[in-house]
């Protein structure tokens, strides 16, 4: 039984006298045991990552700062959406906050729900990953069960592959994933877009080659190559049973995006980012996703809630 109380409060808005004129606080329900089946948003209330990864905290006040922000947007869906409450980290106790959200976010999946996660720094992607990772594993253990090639693709303006031998942190999680995928038996397959050389060193990009990760730099997706990394990220699903999506807004220009820890002086525009994602969206294999590392103590004018905003609006425009 969910015995959380959902805080609605953050759902609220503006409201309009004509027919047919909603937004999400007018749609949105707390998520109950009993709900059909719908989109999810739960909330990783967490900068403990971040902290330890010498960045600027602050991304824990993300979650309620993000559906205040969604609350206002128009309401085109059909299928009903839920607000699944928060997962806190308390101080620096990350490892439990994870495997918390991972336990929540494995009952969801398993509820036959689409859960999207509220970060948080981008240690939520170790949370979000091992969701899914113990719901799929069920179905791995019926008879003639394979291993799910379960592919991440992870919009960052960093790899987040450091070595987690020296800490977890918002800049382990995918070598995190790669290490448990290895014990497990099961492939890596790592996709990750816009990707600033200047911002990751040799030996991230060292590793990214390791592991066969699918790259393109920050640089390298543009208006006249956009056509290309469609077909690059299409040919890379079809290797793929379920899509993890991760989205860190530090992908996004400084000017869309000043709200995080580490914003990027080049980043891809989200004009860019939304084509990419309609592909993921319309993949028909897409099980989780997640938005990382805003921060409302530097966000400005909330561009970088309306940017986050947006993309959950567009992610779940056909759901
Ligand atoms: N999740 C963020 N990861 C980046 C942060 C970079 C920075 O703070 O400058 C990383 O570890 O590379
Ligand atoms: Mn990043
Ligand atoms: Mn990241």
């Amino acid at each position: 039984m969910n015995i959380e109380v959902i805080d609605m409060s953050p759902w609220a808005g503006r409201e309009d006298p004509e027919p047919d004129s909603l937004r999400w606080h007018q749609c949105i329900r707390p998520l109950a045991d009993d709900s059909p089946t719908g989109v999810a948003l739960i909330g990783f209330a967490s900068d403990a990552g971040v902290a330890r990864n010498q960045g600027r905290i602050g991304a824990a006040a993300a979650p309620r700062a993000l559906r205040k922000t969604l609350a206002n947007l128009a309401w085109h869906r059909q299928a009903p959406a839920y607000d699944a409450g928060d997962v806190h980290c308390h101080g620096n106790a990350l490892e439990s906050a994870q495997e918390h959200l991972g336990k929540r976010l494995e009952r969801l999946l398993d509820a036959g729900h689409q859960p999207i996660v509220l970060g948080g720094g981008h240690e939520v992607a170790y949370g979000s990953w091992l969701g899914l990772a113990r719901h799929l594993e069920k179905q791995q253990r019926e008879p003639d069960g394979l291993a799910p090639r379960i592919g991440i693709v992870n919009f960052d303006a960093h790899f987040d592959l450091r070595d987690p031998r020296r800490g977890s942190s918002s800049g382990t999680p995918f070598a995190q994933i790669a290490q448990q995928c290895d014990e497990r038996g099961w492939p890596f397959h790592y996709a990750c877009l816009g990707v600033s050389r200047a911002s990751n060193t040799r030996a991230l990009f060292e590793r990214a080659a390791e592991l066969d990760v699918l790259v393109r730099e920050d640089h390298e997706i543009n208006r006249t190559t956009l056509d290309a990394i469609v077909l690059d990220l299409e040919r890379f699903i079809v290797h793929c049973d379920h899509l993890y999506l991760t989205i860190d807004l530090d992908v996004l220009p400084a000017c869309e995006a000043p709200g995080v820890s580490a914003p990027a002086a080049h980043g891809v525009s989200l004009t860019l980012i939304e084509p990419l994602i309609k592909v993921i969206r319309d993949s028909g294999k897409l099980r989780v996703a997640d938005i990382a590392e805003l921060n409302p103590n530097f966000d400005i004018d909330g561009r970088t809630a309306k940017a986050a905003a947006r993309l959950i609006h567009h992610l779940t425009l056909n759901a």
